[in-house]
C-alpha cells in the first residue's frame, strides 16, 4: 500500500513516496522539480518508481499546474485527488472566515504540526511557519484551533520588486550582518530582518494569547536559510506537509 504524496507551490512540485498510507510511514523516495520542469517527472524521477497504489496532494499554484501534475501521473493507476481544506480534520479546527480559501499548504502543514503536538502528549499550541515562494507564519492553539496566520513575500519575491521598483538595486544578493555597509548585504539582510521579524512578533503574540511555550516548526525550501536567523529557535521539518497528507490520507 505505497501512498504518494504531492505538494504543488508556487516554485516547485515537491513529491514523496511512502511505505503505508499513515503517519509514522516510511519515506522511500523524494524529490523536488521546478514547475517549469514537471512536465518530465514521468520519464525521469518517476519512471523507476514503484507504483504508488494511492496519492494524496496539495496544490496552490493553479488548475493548469495540477493538470500537468496529473497528466505525469497517468502512468500509474491512480486516481489523483487534492487536498480542499474543510472546518475541521485530524484534530484542527480550521478558523479561516472561509475554510476552503486557506491555501491547502498550509492546511496540510497545521495537520502535520498538530500530529506533532499530540505525539508528544503535550497538548502544546504551535507556530508554523512555511517559507516558499511567499511564507506563512501560522499559530494553533492548546486545543488544535487555527487561529490565523500571515502571508509575506519570500525572499525571491522581495528582492525581485525591490530589484523592478527601483534603479540602484540591480545587485547580487549578499550576507546576513547586523549593520549591512554594501547594497548587497543590505538587501539580504533586510529580507531576513524583514521575515523574522514577522516571525519573532507572532511567537510574541502566540505566548501572549496561550500562555504556553509553543511547538516552534518551519519548513520548506527557504527553511534552511531562514531557520538560523530567527530566535527562538525553530526545528526544521522538510517533511510536515507530507505528514499532514499521510493523516489525511490514513482518514479516509
Ligand atoms: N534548489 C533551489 N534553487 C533555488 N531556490 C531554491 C531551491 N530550493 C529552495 N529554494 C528557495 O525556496 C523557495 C522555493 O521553496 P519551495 O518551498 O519549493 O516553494 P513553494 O512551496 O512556494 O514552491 C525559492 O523561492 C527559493 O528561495
Ligand atoms: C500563501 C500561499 C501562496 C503559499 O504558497 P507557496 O509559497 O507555498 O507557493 C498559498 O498557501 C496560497 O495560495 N494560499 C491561499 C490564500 C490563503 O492561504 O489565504
Ligand atoms: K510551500
Amino acid at each position: 500500500m505505497t501512498f504518494l504524496a504531492i505538494d504543488i507551490g508556487n516554485t516547485r512540485l515537491k513529491w514523496g513516496l511512502y511505505d503505508a498510507p499513515q503517519p509514522g510511514a516510511t519515506l522511500l523516495a523524494h524529490g523536488a522539480a521546478f514547475l517549469e520542469t514537471i512536465d518530465t517527472l514521468a520519464d525521469t524521477d518517476w519512471k523507476a518508481l514503484p507504483a504508488p497504489t494511492a496519492m494524496l496532494g496539495c496544490a496552490v499554484a493553479g488548475d493548469v499546474v495540477r493538470r500537468r501534475a496529473e497528466e505525469q501521473l497517468e502512468i500509474w493507476d491512480l486516481e489523483p485527488r487534492w487536498v480542499v481544506p474543510t472546518a475541521q480534520d485530524c484534530g484542527v479546527i480550521n478558523g479561516y472566515e472561509h475554510p476552503n480559501r486557506l491555501g491547502a499548504d498550509r492546511w496540510a502543514a497545521l495537520i502535520g504540526a498538530r500530529q506533532r503536538a499530540l505525539a508528544t502528549g503535550s497538548r502544546r499550541p504551535a507556530l508554523i511557519v512555511m517559507v516558499g515562494t511567499a511564507v506563512t507564519v501560522d499559530a494553533i492553539d492548546a486545543d488544535g484551533r487555527f487561529l490565523g496566520g500571515l502571508i509575506l513575500p519570500g525572499f525571491g519575491l522581495m528582492l525581485r520588486a525591490l530589484e523592478m521598483g527601483t534603479a540602484g538595486l540591480k545587485v547580487p544578493t549578499g550576507d546576513v550582518v547586523d549593520f549591512p555597509k554594501n547594497t548587497s548585504d543590505a538587501l539580504m539582510s533586510g529580507g531576513a530582518a524583514a521575515l523574522a521579524g514577522a516571525i519573532e512578533r507572532q511567537h510574541r503574540r502566540l505566548v501572549q494569547v496561550t500562555g504556553a511555550s509553543a511547538l516552534l516548526l518551519m519548513t520548506g525550501g527557504a527553511a534552511v536559510k531562514l531557520a538560523p536567523l530567527v530566535h527562538p529557535p525553530f526545528e526544521i521539518v522538510d517533511s510536515l506537509i507530507f505528514e499532514g497528507l499521510l493523516a489525511l490520507q490514513a482518514q479516509r
